[in-house]
Order: structure tokens, then C-alpha cells, then sequence
């Protein structure tokens, strides 16, 4: 990879990434050494970053056998006792997984979930109503975390964890040694993704952060084991209770119990499953869902256009059902702008060059070698967007030609494959 350039630091030491990631700012890190050394930078000793449209498809597409380019080791920071769907870096093991877990996302099964959904909803508009009343200031962030928590716990475990209610994040936690503990449940999320983001980086960096004394690293650990107990509560109570109920768990018991009985890695399987559904689906949706209020509340004219939009289609109603706002055109115009221009999911997600190796730009890069396509700088590149920094949701309203092209290069719930399973149940375009 010598021919690739790069800071000089990341090319002899993978502390580079490791320190960008651990202060947060890996991908705008990432974004300005493209601008200054070109699309083709190596950031790790072994991690070369592609910023180039093309490499979207040829990194993420749906190629097959020897010529797929796999997910990397990074993964394996994510593993929460056993391998779920998205940490999973083998392909057989994730076709079997996905086929259980997508079943549990399909369209049908998201009109099931509707109602469950709708009712927490209620219960989040009514406090943010009561709040309004006395005045004041909210913090947006934390009490769509709640909502996220709600659904996502009431759709895994059969019940929300009451967090909107109460107006709290704290959780019992039963710990494998059987005491219970209470713990800050966004906080345990939190953690456990950024130290994963860290660590993931070289396999170096676990084995490190066991004699650093950094206690970023040993609370990090304990939140990884705290969620893993958590669920594993959650999901013996169900079990306990031999009730179905047409939920995500519900639903990834019965898929299970199909196959064969349920025996003690299954139940690892399931928890694991657990841990990943809440990890990727609540901090995911939650600082999606506050960056758009942002970004509509800074543009007038944007949250004009979508108030006409929503009340013409929603009435007085408090709540709409999921059918009356799913074929909104402007809504999702602003949905989608808003997940290009802040880019959840920024960083680019590492895959391993298959064999043969692949070229880009006259760089050869050898089998073995890990690649990554940053999200945040794809999404913000002018040769694509014209005017990147620029929040215009009718850019994807000019022609049904041109929004075909520019979901190509919206990365915010991957590509391919491996690309999130919520983007299957809202038939968000998969293929690359
Ligand atoms: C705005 C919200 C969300 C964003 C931005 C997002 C983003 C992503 C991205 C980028 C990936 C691909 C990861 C990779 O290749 O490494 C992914 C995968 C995944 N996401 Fe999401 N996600 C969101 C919401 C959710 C929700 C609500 C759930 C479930 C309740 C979920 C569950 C998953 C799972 C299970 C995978 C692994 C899929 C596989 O490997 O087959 N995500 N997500």
C-alpha cells in the first residue's frame, strides 16, 4: 500500500483512526484528508478509504462467491456474547440470520406493529404537550430517546420500558451473578457503541484497552455486559411466560422454534439479536429524528411546505397511522435531505477486498486489504449533490430520474446486502 497517500501517522500506526474515533471525529478526520491527499487515502496501516461514487457499488453492491467483499474484523467488537445479523462476518451464518430477522421486517409485519407503535407515539406527543403548556425549554435528543427506547423495547420484550412516562432513563439490570443494578440504559447504548467504534479498529486495541487506565474503556466494557444482562432478562421473561405476541421477539421465537427446539445457544442467539435491535435501532433514530427537527425549524420555508403537506393529509387527527403519511412526497424529500446533509451513519463501514484485490485510480489494492467509502463525504460531494452544504429537500423532487441517482449515494442505512433491515420495511432502495 505504499503507493497510497495519507497522513503519515495513520500509514505506520493504527493510533491515528483509533484517536479520531475516540474523540468523535473520525469522519470529519476522514473528509479532510480526502480533500487534501485525493479519493484514494490509506487512514490505518491496512484501511484504505475510497471517496469516489463509483466505489459505492463495487464495495457494498450484491456481488457474489469469491468476488464479495465481506465485512472486516471491526465487527467483531459488536459481538454481544454470540453473533447477531449485523455483527456477523460470515456470510452463510448471516443469510440465516437475515431470513429469520427480516421476517419480523417485513411490510405485514410493520402494519402489526403499528398500533404498539402509535399508542407510544401518543404517549410522547401528550408529554411534549404537557411540557409545552408550563413553558420553557426541552431537550429534544433525550426525550426522542425515550420514544425510540419505548418502541424498541415494547416491539423486542412485549412492553415499552416506560421511559416516557416516567420521564427517566433508568433501568433495572440483573447481572449474571443474579443482584440487580440500576443503570442509565441510553448511557449503556451510548457507551457500548463508542467504545465498539474504538476498539474495532485493529485487534490490537481490545487487548490494549485491558491494561490502559482509562476508565473509557473499563466503564465502555461494563456497558457492553450491562445490556447483554438486560436483555437476557427481558428475554427469559418472555420465555417464562410461554405467551406469543405478534412482536419482533415474538416473532424471532417462532422462526426459531420452526427449525428446532430451543436450546441454550439459541437463546444466546435471541439476546444477542435483542441487544442489537435496541443498540442499532434507538440512538440510530433518535439523533436522525433531532437533526431533522433542527434542520426544518432553521429552514421556514421547508417547515411551511411540509405543515400544508401534513395537514392536508392528516387533518386535526393527533396521530397519524402509518398508511396516511408513507406516500408524502415532500416529507420524504425532507426525511432524505435531512439523512444526507447530517449523515447518522458518517463513517465509512470497513469490508475486506476479496481475492484478486481491486483497483481504483491506477492503486492497486491487495486481497486482504480493508476499504471503506465514507458516508459523510459521498454525501456531501459536489460532482453528485452540485450544492452539498446546502439543506434543499427538493433536490430529490426534480425528476424521477435524478432521485433514482441520488439514492444511490444516500449511505445512511448502508448498501447491499448488509444494509439496515429498517430500510427493508420501508422499501428503501437496497440495491446498488
Ligand atoms: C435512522 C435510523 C437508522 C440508521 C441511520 C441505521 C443505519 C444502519 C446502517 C448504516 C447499517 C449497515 C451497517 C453496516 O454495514 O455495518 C444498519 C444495519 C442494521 N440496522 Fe440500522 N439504522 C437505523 C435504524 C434501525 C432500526 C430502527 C433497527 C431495528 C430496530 C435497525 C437494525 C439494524 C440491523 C439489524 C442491521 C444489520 C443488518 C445486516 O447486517 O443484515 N436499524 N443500520
Amino acid at each position: 500500500l505504499r503507493q497510497i497517500p495519507g497522513p503519515v501517522i495513520a500509514r505506520w500506526t493504527p493510533l491515528w483512526l483509533g484517536y479520531q474515533a475516540r474523540v468523535g471525529r473520525r469522519y470529519l478526520a476522514v473528509d479532510m484528508v480526502h480533500k487534501k491527499y485525493g479519493p484514494v487515502v490509506r487512514i490505518a496501516p491496512t484501511h484504505v478509504s475510497v471517496a469516489h461514487p463509483d466505489a459505492v457499488g463495487i464495495v457494498y453492491g450484491h456481488s457474489h462467491g469469491e468476488s464479495a467483499f465481506e465485512k472486516s474484523r471491526f465487527y467483531d467488537a459488536f459481538v454481544a456474547g454470540t453473533t447477531s445479523v449485523f455483527s456477523t462476518t460470515n456470510r452463510k451464518d448471516h443469510t440465516y440470520k437475515r431470513r429469520i430477522v427480516s421476517q419480523a421486517f417485513s411490510s405485514r409485519a410493520l402494519e402489526q406493529f403499528s398500533p404498539f407503535i402509535q399508542a407510544t407515539i401518543a404517549t410522547f406527543v401528550f408529554r411534549l404537550d404537557s411540557m409545552c403548556e408550563i413553558g420553557g425549554s426541552i431537550d429534544i435528543l433525550t426525550w426522542f430517546n425515550y420514544l425510540t427506547f419505548d418502541v424498541l423495547s415494547d416491539l423486542a420484550f412485549g412492553e415499552p420500558l416506560g421511559m416516557l412516562s416516567t420521564g427517566s432513563s433508568i433501568v433495572s439490570v440483573q447481572q449474571s451473578d443474579g443482584t440487580v443494578k440500576e443503570e442509565d440504559a441510553i448511557a449503556l447504548v451510548d457507551k457500548r457503541e463508542h467504545i465498539s467504534a474504538v476498539l474495532g479498529i485493529n485487534p490490537w486495541f481490545p487487548w490494549l484497552a485491558k491494561i490502559i487506565p482509562d476508565p473509557f474503556y473499563s466503564s465502555g466494557r461494563q456497558s457492553s455486559t450491562g445490556l447483554a444482562d438486560f436483555a437476557r432478562r427481558n428475554v427469559w421473561k418472555r420465555l417464562d411466560s410461554g405467551a406469543y405476541r405478534e412482536d419482533i421477539l415474538g416473532k424471532l421465537i417462532a422462526a426459531r422454534k420452526r427449525e428446532s427446539e430451543l436450546d441454550a445457544e439459541m437463546i444466546k442467539e435471541l439476546v444477542a439479536e435483542t441487544v442489537t435491535l435496541l443498540s442499532a435501532g434507538s440512538d440510530t433514530t433518535a439523533s436522525s429524528l433531532t437533526a431533522l427537527i433542527y434542520l426544518i425549524k432553521t429552514h421556514p420555508h421547508v417547515h411551511r411546505k411540509l405543515t400544508a403537506e401534513l395537514e392536508l393529509a392528516v387533518g386535526q387527527q393527533d396521530i397519524p397511522t402509518h398508511s396516511q403519511v408513507k406516500n408524502l412526497e415532500y416529507l420524504q424529500a425532507v426525511i432524505d435531505e435531512g439523512l444526507r446533509h447530517y449523515a447518522t451513519m458518517a463513517t465509512g463501514l470497513p469490508r475486506i477486498v476479496p481475492a484478486g484485490g481491486v483497483e481504483f485510480y491506477g492503486h492497486n489494492i491487495p486481497a486482504g486489504t480493508e476499504i471503506s467509502v465514507p458516508a459523510f463525504t459521498i454525501q456531501h460531494l459536489e460532482s453528485i449533490w452540485g450544492d452539498p452544504d446546502v439543506f434543499r429537500p427538493e433536490r430529490w423532487l426534480e425528476s424521477p430520474e435524478r432521485r433514482k441517482y441520488l439514492s444511490r449515494y444516500l449511505l445512511t442505512f448502508g448498501k447491499g446486502p448488509r444494509a439496515c433491515v429498517s430500510a427493508q420495511a420501508n422499501d428503501i432502495v437496497i440495491r446498488v
